[in-house]
């Protein structure tokens, strides 16, 4: 018998369905759909059409937007927390642009950051880029929400719900002048609990599976990738696996534009104790996702490999 070619295709779970209430048996089988697929393979495609097509198209426009805009002005949004505000061309990755959005679902904050990109205002992105922030923070608390159910911890998500906060990144990638199909952004597991991305009709996103393998994230204005990040991996004892992902683009195609959600969690989580049993000893002690990220930057992390089982790790 030969050998056999293992083909992997991210999971699709549609979250669209008006039946998806809590206690259907829609809602148990997309629970174990969840599960599966963040075990697997640390994500999986969220189709959610209540995110319209239009909304979609409109976010990308005022991503174009709020680029042009003179580097000066962007780098006026500033944060004194690691990978927040304005990255532009760092030497790691010279034609990336990234502009983040803190507590992007709170009014307030996104009026604030309007008013710092446009002084005389702009209610279009204001109001476009606050409801799109909302309905993915919908998407990721329901799904989130489910990962809880699919491990019989429901009765934990309440006070984690109560904790999560939102920053809303606009990423943009220019074309580059060689024909080489290169990494744009280098394979890394994200330091914050999940992450929702939305990529433009370029695609480039691709997604490592369990046996090394690489595969691409077709984009589609439906299509939203929920990943699991560090933190996730570590609330479930290591059942979730952290999603390893990359950014690759080659010339011809032109620029390249994609958004996140990173859902945080503000002070410290635990493993629920029903995650831990003889077959899954303790593997985490208590975490808090700002400190991990301090310590993530810290010199004191470059000595690790694996730097979240150096932060919390029994
Ligand atoms: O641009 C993308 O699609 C991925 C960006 C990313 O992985 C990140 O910002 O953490
Ligand atoms: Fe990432």
């Amino acid at each position: 018998m030969g050998s056999e070619t293992v083909v992997h295709e991210i999971p699709t779970i549609d979250f669209s369905n008006k039946d998806l209430k809590p206690g259907s048996s829609l809602w148990s089988s997309t629970c174990d759909q969840i599960r599966h697929a963040l075990e697997e393979y640390g994500c999986f495609v969220a189709k959610y059409d209540n995110l319209s097509t239009e909304l979609a198209t409109q976010i990308f426009c005022q991503s174009k937007d709020v680029f042009v805009l003179p580097t000066e002005t962007k780098a006026k949004n500033v944060s004194e927390e690691p990978f927040r505000g304005y990255l532009g061309k760092i030497p790691q990755a010279p034609l990336y642009e990234g502009l983040a959005i803190d507590k992007a679902t709170s009014l307030e904050e996104m009026r604030q950051f309007v008013n710092l990109m446009w002084p005389n205002g702009n209610d279009q992105f204001c109001d476009i880029a606050h409801s799109y922030a909302k309905q993915l923070a919908a998407l990721d608390e329901m799904a989130t929400k489910l990962v809880f159910e699919s491990y019989g911890v429901g009765k934990h998500w309440e006070p984690v719900a109560a904790v999560r906060s939102h920053v809303l990144r606009f990423l943009k990638y220019e074309e580059p002048d060689d024909k080489d199909t290169t990494v744009r952004f280098a394979a890394h597991t994200d330091k914050n609990f999940t992450t929702i991305l939305h990529q433009n009709h370029l695609g480039g996103l691709e997604v490592q599976t369990k046996d090394g393998t690489w595969i691409s994230v077709n984009p589609k204005p439906s299509h939203f990738l929920l990943m699991a990040g560090d933190l996730m991996k570590v609330w479930s004892n290591d059942r979730i696996r952290a999603c390893y992902h990359r950014v690759k683009l080659s010339a011809g195609n032109g620029e390249r534009y994609s958004i996140g959600l990173f859902t945080f969690t503000d002070g410290a989580v635990k493993v629920p104790e029903e995650l831990v049993d003889e077959e899954h000893p303790l593997l985490y002690k208590p975490f808090d996702n700002r400190e991990y990220i301090r310590f993530y930057v810290s010199d004191e992390a470059k000595k690790f490999d694996n730097p979240i089982k150096a932060y919390c790790g029994v």
